[in-house]
């Protein structure tokens, strides 16, 4: 479970977020949408203890900026930031080190999806910059986080990758986790999210939920909010 009450993030007198209250259960997948600048990397820079706010947000119940919670979070970052020196593999030990994870064969998996395995020997920095978000998202999966966030997961990678990535979504979902992806690619998510929070100028302008029912789209409710019909 995710929880975030009253998040506010200042930058100087910019309010990126203004007093954010959501939450994404367990086995749910909630999704970020709004325009640039809207406030959507702020909320998972503060999720993921990057940045300092003022509010509250729990991962599983424990205060975002613990060792308990870190433990359980995996975070897909915006931009991937690889180790020019280190190979992919190492990568992957790195981060098994860390959080104590034994399992290896998560890891290969993992990078077999990805259609990384191939690549388990090159440097971080010789690979392209879609390799590098595969990479990313492989080290931030390998500790079988229980809270899932995801910036912009789908950009850059190849038909192949946003397909397994899907899948991996459903899965996380079906194993209990709180998965939260923030996208501009509203038809990418379509067929699988549970609630969808659009944003503008750091705040909710409407919640949404997935609950089966006919009704308006969620691409037709975010022009309608973000075109100016304010619902
Ligand atoms: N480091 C920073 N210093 C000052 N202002 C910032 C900083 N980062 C973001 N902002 C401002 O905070 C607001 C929210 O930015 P944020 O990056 O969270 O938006 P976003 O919804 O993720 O946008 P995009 O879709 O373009 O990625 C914007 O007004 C932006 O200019």
């Amino acid at each position: 479970m995710l929880s975030i009450s009253g998040v506010t993030k200042r930058y100087g007198k910019t309010v990126a977020n203004d007093n954010i209250s959501f939450a994404v259960g367990d086995g749910q997948i909630g999704i970020l949408m709004g325009p640039n600048g809207a406030g959507k990397s702020t909320i998972i820079k503060c999720i993921t203890g990057l940045l300092r706010f003022t509010g509250r947000i729990e991962i599983n119940g424990a205060l975002n900026n613990t060792v308990e919670a870190k433990r359980q979070l995996g975070y897909i970052p915006e931009m991937p930031a690889v180790y020019d020196l280190l190979t992919v593999s190492e990568h992957l030990e790195f981060i098994r080190r860390a959080y104590k994870v034994q399992d290896e064969a998560y890891s290969q998996q993992l990078l077999e999806r990805l259609e990384l395995w191939d690549k388990k020997d090159k440097l971080g920095k010789e690979l392209s910059k879609g390799m590098q978000q595969k990479l990313s998202i492989c080290c931030a999966l390998c500790h079988r986080p229980r809270v899932a966030v995801f910036d912009e997961p789908l950009v850059g990678l190849d038909p192949h990758a946003i397909k397994e990535l899907k899948n991996i979504f459903r899965e996380l979902k079906s194993d209990g986790v709180s998965v939260l992806i923030s996208t501009h690619m509203i038809d990418s998510v379509e067929d699988y999210w549970d609630v969808a929070n659009i944003m503008m100028n750091g705040r909710f302008a409407a919640t949404m939920l997935n609950d089966g029912s006919e009704g308006e789209s969620l691409e037709d409710l975010f022009f309608q909010i973000t075109e100016g019909g304010a619902k």
